[in-house]
């Protein structure tokens, strides 16, 4: 089973302004309410890949409602903890560029994140736990730590999608995957990246400090994959972007899906592109068919040995 863990999910909001002007009354020329958070996308995702998934986080409030209705009526399995305050919404502004403003989260009390902590007793040695996305600040700073530890003990892999400081404490457990993007990779490590040698560089150095293996996201630039063994480029195939959020949710979600499979990283990796551009070309996330469609144009090219010794 693959369980996903979203601490702060939230209905993202996607505003199409055009030209849109600040301190000014601007009209929307279209919205959407999409269920969001990193895990619960990575949830819809597998399940469109027909990959057995249960998505847990904490949800609340009228929000909360709407984002379990939702999954409800895809089929996606869910298994919330249910919390006080309600969950956030996330506001994603297109306009000439896109621009998002994502919430707080809602308080989460300490009865209510040792019930989620509670839930992990179910997890067994064949499963896999995603811990996607960001923290409610209320929270304790060493949350997604305890959960890794948990996770391990039970045996099972865990892959981790989070800009929080304790991702370098949590590498140690051997995260079956970590998958910055480029901005994120920047902030783990304090610098600014100068060109793809320099990605390579960092992206070696999160295997070094644990993760079995390594997934940069770079957008419209594709992705670059790093095993124990290789680091590959992948390269997208060609479409129109709609909707660029979640695309990196998709990429986990293809990646895993083929694993469990296969545990072919390559050709997971393939999959993990073509989910996240398909995602990047639809309004929602992506459709199964428009995963599928996009395998076999995804390039996937051999760079370089990341065997340090
Ligand atoms: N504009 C795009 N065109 C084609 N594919 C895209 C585009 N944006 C994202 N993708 C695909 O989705 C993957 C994840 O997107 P990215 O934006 O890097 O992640 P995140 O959403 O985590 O920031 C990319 O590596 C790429 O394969
Ligand atoms: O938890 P965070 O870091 O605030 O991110 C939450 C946001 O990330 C998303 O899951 C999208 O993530 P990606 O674009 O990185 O795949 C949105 O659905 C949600 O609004």
């Amino acid at each position: 089973m693959i369980y996903t863990l979203t601490m702060n999910p939230s209905i993202d909001y996607i505003v199409h302004v055009k030209n849109v002007q600040l301190g000014e009354l601007n009209r929307m020329e279209a919205d959407f309410k999409f269920p969001g958070g990193k895990g619960i996308n990575v949830s819809r995702i597998l399940h469109e890949l027909m990959t057995e998934t249960i998505a847990l986080g904490f949800i609340g409030g009228f929000t909360g409602d709407f984002i379990e209705n939702w999954l409800k009526n895809e089929g996606v399995n869910t298994d919330f903890t249910r919390v006080v305050g309600d969950t956030r919404i996330n506001i994603k502004l297109k306009s000439d560029v896109e621009t998002e403003i994502n919430g707080i989260g809602p308080k989460i009390s300490a009865e209510e994140a040792n019930a989620l902590l509670n839930k992990l007793s179910q997890i067994s040695n064949e499963d896999i736990v995603v811990l996607s996305g960001s923290k409610p600040p209320s929270l304790s700073e060493d949350f997604y730590h305890k959960v890794a530890k948990r996770t391990k003990e039970k045996g099972a892999e865990f892959v981790i999608d989070t800009t929080s400081n304790e991702l370098k404490t949590i590498l140690p457990f051997r995260p079956l995957l970590v998958k910055p993007n480029l901005e994120e990779l920047e902030a783990i490590f304090d610098i600014k990246m100068n060109g793809l040698d320099d990605v390579i560089t960092y992206g070696k150095k999160l295997l070094e400090l644990g993760a079995q293996n390594v997934i940069v996201s770079m957008g419209g630039n594709g992705a670059l994959l790093f095993t124990d063994v290789d680091v590959y480029q992948g390269i997208n195939p060609k479409g129109t972007v709609k909707n660029s959020v979640g695309a990196g949710d998709s990429l986990i979600a293809g990646f895993i899906s083929r694993y469990v499979e296969t545990k072919d990283v390559v050709s997971a990796f393939q999959l993990g592109i073509a989910s996240g551009s398909a995602t990047a070309f639809s309004s929602d996330l992506a459709k199964r068919n428009e995963i599928l469609s996009l395998v076999k144009k995804v390039g996937i090219k051999r760079l370089d040995s990341t065997n340090p010794y």
